[in-house]
């Protein structure tokens, strides 16, 4: 089938290669030329693993086309909309130009009988509004709503062997029919595979995709705030998470203590759901993810409030080795990332921050010209006053303690992830702190 994705970022270029990948005649359409120029070149313009290996594999059976002129969509039978739909600025709010835009650009090249589907994370009602928008533009044409619950660092996986999919279809039942006949057949492989699949209407499917994030985001700050009381009493909050984890009505994952959650989706989404339920008269149902949120931000100034407690108060012209500034291991994403809100934040107290990250540098650089940066641990790590650990790539959870303790100038540790041993790193003759660890 041909396929167009409309806005080539962390979602929809790995959807693009990835549907590619799976047989489809894609092209991507995206208006940001870097983007682009990259990946017809057959290179990810940012880091996603697995993702250049799929973008030369679709390339070269020729399937898969990028262009900045949108009429590249034209004769695509089934276009997904993917742009992204950040936090407002000065608000809550999802801020929905990119994809009102998106739909501009589309409708001059829609025909009759084809299918616009929603994948970008929008407030509930977005759907049915486009879906009217759609019907104007192009009578005959279609909407459907299919959110993407990709995890970056697995969006190849995720998107070619997805835990579930969702289609959000329209209140017509001959357009629904349509509709899911197109959806069937751009996910024939997932679906033959046994995939779960829910079929449902506009309304559900957008709010399955907040729902989740909601929940996922809760999960992380529940056990965040056992961290905290964990702190008060000396518990061990990691032991906590173990034991209430062989549970499964409560389950181990998700339940990483540490600086929070971070990202491009988890905190601007709970947000938008929130600005959306009070637009809806329903604020306080869901009141409870502003406590998320709330708690969630504590963690990153309880990391910066446990360097400055291991220096003695003492932070300004003292080196700090900060390790990681991508959002989570396996991505490059530092939007949101708590562990560049770490390495500002010690900044701003006056110490003299050196960060390290294999990924995150290029696009940390760029927005945060202020702070020093290496490529290397040994580099960040000499001479340091102090370490902290706020994103737990495979690199810095296996450091050997007794060799960074040749490189330091005291040997202070934060573990913002909870990731290392605090006994291997105590018997190297380091002060351990850890989140919610006694
Ligand atoms: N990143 C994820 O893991 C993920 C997972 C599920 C859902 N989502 C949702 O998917 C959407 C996209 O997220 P992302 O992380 O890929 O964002 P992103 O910022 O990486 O990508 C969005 C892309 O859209 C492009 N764009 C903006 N306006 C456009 C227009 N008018 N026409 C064409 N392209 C345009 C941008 O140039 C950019 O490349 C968001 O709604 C997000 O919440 C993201
Ligand atoms: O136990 C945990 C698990 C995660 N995190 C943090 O939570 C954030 C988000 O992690 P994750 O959910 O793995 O990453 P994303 O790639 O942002 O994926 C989320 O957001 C996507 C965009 O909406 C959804 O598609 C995914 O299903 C959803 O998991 C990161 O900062 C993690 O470090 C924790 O602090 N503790």
């Amino acid at each position: 089938m041909k396929i167009s994705v409309i806005g080539c970022g962390y979602l929809g270029a790995v959807h693009a290669a990835a549907m590619a990948q799976l047989g489809h005649q894609v092209v991507g359409f995206d208006i940001d030329s870097y983007r682009i120029s990259e990946l017809a070149a057959g290179r990810a313009p940012f880091y996603e693993p697995q993702l250049p290996e799929i973008l030369a594999s679709a390339g070269a059976k020729g399937g898969l086309a990028f262009s900045t002129d949108p009429a590249v969509v034209a004769g695509a039978k089934v276009h997904f909309v993917a742009v992204g739909t950040p936090q407002r600025a000065g608000g809550y709010a999802a801020d929905l130009s990119a994809v009102d835009a998106a739909i501009d650009a589309l409708i001059p090249h829609l025909a009759p009988g084809d299918l616009v589907v929603g994948k970008s994370t929008v407030p509930v009602g977005t759907a049915a509004a486009l879906a009217a928008r759609v019907a104007a533009g192009c009578p005959g044409a279609m909407l459907a709503w299919n959110p993407e619950f990709l995890r970056e660092g697995f969006a190849v996986a995720d998107t070619i062997t997805p835990d579930r999919i969702v289609y959000g279809l329209p209140a017509d039942p001959a357009q629904a029919a349509s509709a899911k006949a197109l959806l069937d057949e751009v996910y024939a492989t997932a679906l033959a595979a046994g995939t779960p699949l829910v079929v449902t209407d506009y309304q559900t499917a957008e709010l399955v995709k907040v729902a989740a994030n909601a929940f996922l985001a809760t999960k992380i700050s529940f056990i965040n705030a056992m961290a905290e009381i964990s702190e008060s009493v000396g518990a061990d909050v990691t032991q906590l998470a173990d034991a209430i984890g062989h549970d499964a009505r409560i389950g181990r994952r998700f339940l990483n203590a540490g600086v929070g959650f971070g990202g491009g989706c988890l905190p601007k989404d709970i947000r938008a759901f929130t600005a959306r339920a009070e637009e809806l008269g329903r604020g306080e149902s869901i009141a409870f993810l502003k406590e998320i949120d709330a708690i969630n931000l504590r963690r990153r100034q309880r990391v910066v409030d446990l360097v400055t407690e291991l220096l003695d108060g003492q932070v300004f012209h003292k080196k700090v080795a900060v390790l990681g500034l991508s959002f989570k291991p396996e991505s490059d994403d530092i939007r949101d990332s708590p562990a560049l809100d770490v390495a500002v934040q010690l900044k701003g107290l006056g110490a003299d921050v050196v960060a390290v990250d294999p990924k995150a540098i290029p696009n940390s650089m760029r927005t945060h010209p202020q702070l020093a940066y290496t490529e290397e641990v040994e580099t960040a790590l000499s001479g340091a006053h102090a370490v902290v650990l706020v994103t737990e790539w495979k690199v810095f959870r296996d450091l050997d303690p007794a060799w960074v303790a040749g490189l330091v100038e005291r040997q202070l540790i934060v573990d913002g992830r909870n990731c290392l041993d605090p006994d291997a790193w105590r018997a190297a003759g380091w002060t351990y702190r850890g989140m919610g660890r006694g």
